[in-house]
């Protein structure tokens, strides 16, 4: 059923973000003016070249300055509908998760080391206790079945949201220059397959695909999951704080409030796989141009992140077939901007390295070069 035949039920009490101002427009300019200046055929830095000058955008500087401080903050939560055979493994394999991850044995752990950055973990929904200081911001403990019952109050759902926001905002004031989030959470492909199909107008069919690694028989009761989850959703519409309420969870809203404040404080994020690009997604509706701010770090091999990066107008960086969450997609295309802002900020001009620019007569137009492209 499409949207506008439906009466539709909008959350009370939402969270309102502030207008999203645009990255700076004339730092991009400047950036891809000086790309041509720099040594080497112009355009020829690729995608690292809109990806620096989206950099210096976000920056409102050019050139950039290095990245110092990329943050990342992996969300963990369990889900009620975890409990349904959705996933291939069980769901005390979140807290499990996150014990490994606070002693440093997990991919993103290894990743973010490799990169140079560093990982807080975030208890926002665990069903078990976890230690004092990742659970200073749990809302509660695992998100609601979906399938049958909502996920959230409409005050958990607020709850999480501000969370989100609020640790945003402590990573910021802390120095971080980019940001990335990371989920764990078995279940969570269950809701974040619910919200992309909501906001895309999809078939559960073709958003559903098989998470941590389920067999047939486990992609048939997830698929029936996602329907019943969207047939309860359908009286909230399109309404992105509703959806969070009746079909996504705790993780999936403090996440929406993460990336959506972090367009609001003017930093930006590298989207990891396809349950943080459904929380942006649904970031994307609670503050409108937010996705200005994101570049996309990978395309995952769940269906429904393919449609949630159409859906945001997002190219991602790799396509590895990575299926892991955690950010650990974010973090292996993090070499790449470090690379964007280094050639941006330190090659030399053509002025300065005193080599001879392109003949007279051959423009970068007729070779079909374009510089100002969005990262
Ligand atoms: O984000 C992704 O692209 C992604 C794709 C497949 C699996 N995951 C991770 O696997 C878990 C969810 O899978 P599942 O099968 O339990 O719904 C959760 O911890 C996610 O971090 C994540
Ligand atoms: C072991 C394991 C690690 C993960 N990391 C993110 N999701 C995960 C799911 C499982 C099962």
């Amino acid at each position: 059923m499409r949207t506008s035949e439906r009466t539709l039920v909008t959350d009370q009490a939402p969270t309102v973000f502030p207008p999203i101002v645009a990255p700076d427009a004339d730092a991009r300019a400047a950036a891809a003016a000086r790309q041509e200046q720099l040594t080497k055929p112009p355009g020829s830095l690729g995608r690292l070249e809109t990806l620096g000058n989206w950099i210096a955008a976000c920056q409102g500087t050019c050139p950039p300055r290095p990245l110092q401080r990329t943050r990342v903050v992996v969300f963990a939560g369990d889900h009620g509908i975890a409990r349904s055979g959705v996933s291939a493994y069980p769901s005390e394999v979140t807290a499990q998760m996150v014990a490994n991850f606070r002693t440093g044995g997990a991919a993103v752990n290894v990743l973010a080391a490799a990169s140079g950055a560093t990982v807080r973990v975030v208890d926002i929904a665990v069903d078990a206790d976890t230690a004092a200081e990742i659970s200073t911001h749990k809302v509660r403990r695992s998100s609601g079945a979906i399938d049958r019952e909502d996920a959230l109050t409409a005050d958990e759902t607020a709850a999480a949201i501000s969370a989100g926001a609020a640790i945003c905002d402590e990573e910021v004031d802390s120095g971080a220059d980019l940001l990335i989030a990371g989920e764990m959470g078995i279940g969570n492909t269950t809701p974040a397959a619910v919200l992309v199909a909501a906001l895309t107008d999809t078939e559960p069919v073709l958003v559903v695909g098989r998470g941590t690694g389920i067999d047939d028989a486990g992609w048939s009761r997830k698929a029936a999951a996602v329907r019943d989850a969207l047939h309860r959703a359908a009286p909230v519409g399109p309404d992105p704080q509703g959806l969070l309420r009746v079909a996504g969870g705790a993780d999936l809203a403090a996440m929406a409030g993460f990336l959506a404040q972090a367009a609001v404080r003017r930093t930006p994020v590298l989207l990891d796989g396809a349950v943080v690009t459904a929380a942006a997604l649904v970031a994307d509706r609670l503050a409108p141009g937010a996705r200005a701010w994101w570049v996309a770090g990978h395309r995952s091999t769940e269906p429904m992140h393919t449609l949630a990066l159409a859906e945001l107008d997002l190219e991602p960086l790799l396509d590895l077939q990575l299926r892991l969450g955690e950010g650990s997609g974010a973090l292996a295309a993090l070499p790449l901007v470090q690379a964007a802002v280094a050639t941006l900020g330190e090659m030399a001009t053509f002025a300065d390295a005193g080599v001879s620019t392109a003949d007279a007569g051959v423009s970068t137009a007729d070779a079909g070069v374009s510089t100002a492209d969005p990262a």
